[in-house]
């Protein structure tokens, strides 16, 4: 075994194979697994500096690594050993990791696009339908013996008044904006336009012509609200009048709001206290996305002021941190982080990852490089 061994690329498993063991047996097969033993940040930038992963080629880091290393910032980047030229992350957002600081040190990073898009998507419908039917609240009432009062005894005598939850409000005819039309934007307005007869507005930075027409091909028409010109060119830039003037468009416009837009310093509370004052009066929220897209505690104001008439979250700012605020109001329905947390989904997301994996060993290169590095390939 021994120098058939050392000849085998390393590679560093930061977090565990759950799902798809056949496929990483495979990777054991051409490379060198090596783990580390740390159990936080401190200790694991030490053993980074002690050289026990020096010569590694490779890092494939699932999210919940997160808890072991802390973020791939500037820090923890400069630490790991010059033989590390990929970082092969497992999921869509990969606002955890340094781009800029990988690109410094040549280190190419790969997520898994596509891979989680139909789950979202379902999880941002399911918020979508909570939050417009109030279940929430329902439910809250429900599990606190509220509903029509309680029990009929208690009814009876007086001692439970009748709570129900305000009417809901039917998809059917409303208007969803999608802030961030990529794969999981395309998936949901495929759904909501198809089983909830929803019309769909959307802004990216530049308008996407392509997805437009591949959804028109499936019977489903989206609006763009970027700028006032047909010209992808020139609107939409980042930072630019025609992505400000959308967004604008976006926010008067929408019933429904679906946040689907990675979280970068450009997107970082992207939605405040300026844009919910731009929002119709009710209007309701759903992030899939990132929490800090949005200014949580401005969320909790606009929740309390009616300005937002409820919201449906996947995601928290200080995850696992939720604030309390969000937790107080039944109009907020929440889920844990739950958008990929699919036997299928986790699984396909893994293979995916682990494909990059293969393709870094094999080919020097990467399947899904993320785009701002796209130049690198
Ligand atoms: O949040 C889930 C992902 O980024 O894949």
């Amino acid at each position: 075994m021994g120098s058939e061994e050392s000849q085998k690329p390393k590679i560093l498993l930061l977090g565990t194979i759950e799902h798809a063991h056949e496929a990483w047996r495979q990777i054991e097969a051409i490379a060198e697994v090596v783990k580390p033993v740390s159990t936080d940040r401190t200790s694991f930038l030490e053993e980074c500096a002690s050289g026990a992963f020096s010569s590694c080629l490779l890092a494939y880091r699932t999210f919940d690594s997160t808890s072991l290393t802390g973020p791939l910032d500037q820090t923890l980047i400069s630490s790991l050993p010059p033989s590390i030229k990929y970082i092969i992350h497992v999921g869509a957002g990969y606002d955890a990791i340094s781009i800029p600081a990988c690109s410094a040190r040549g280190i190419r990073v790969s997520n898994t696009p596509s891979a989680v898009d139909e789950a979202t998507a379902d999880c941002a419908l399911f918020l979508l339908l909570g939050a417009m039917r109030n279940f929430n609240a329902g439910m809250t009432a429900l599990r606190s013996g509220e509903w029509r009062g309680g029990s009929k005894e208690e009814v009876e005598k007086g001692e439970k008044k009748t709570v129900m939850p305000v009417l809901g409000r039917d998809p059917r005819g409303k208007t969803l904006g999608i802030l961030g039309m990529g794969g999981i934007g395309k998936c949901l307005a495929r759904k909501v336009a198809g089983a909830f007869g929803m019309r769909v507005k959307y802004l990216n930075r530049k308008r996407d012509v392509e997805g437009e027409g591949e959804l028109r091909d499936s019977g489903v028409e989206v609006e763009w609200v970027g700028g006032t010109s047909e010209s992808s060119d020139d609107e939409g830039k980042e930072g630019g009048n025609g992505f400000e003037e959308g967004l604008k468009r976006l926010l008067q416009e929408s019933d429904v709001l679906s946040l689907n837009l990675p979280l970068n310093p450009q997107t970082r509370h992207i939605i405040s206290h300026n844009e919910f004052a731009l929002m119709k009066r009710g209007i309701v929220i759903i992030n899939t996305a990132r929490g800090a897209v949005m200014d949580e505690s401005a969320l909790v104001d606009a929740l309390e002021s009616g300005q937002v008439h409820s919201v449906g979250l996947d995601v928290y700012e200080n995850e696992p941190e939720i604030h309390p605020g969000l937790l107080a109001n039944p109009n907020v329905m929440l889920v844990p982080h739950m958008g990929t947390w699919t036997v299928e989904t986790e699984t396909k997301m893994e293979e995916w990852a682990i494909s990059n994996v293969r393709m870094a060993i094999e080919e020097g290169r990467l399947r899904s490089i993320v785009p701002e590095q796209r130049g690198m390939q």
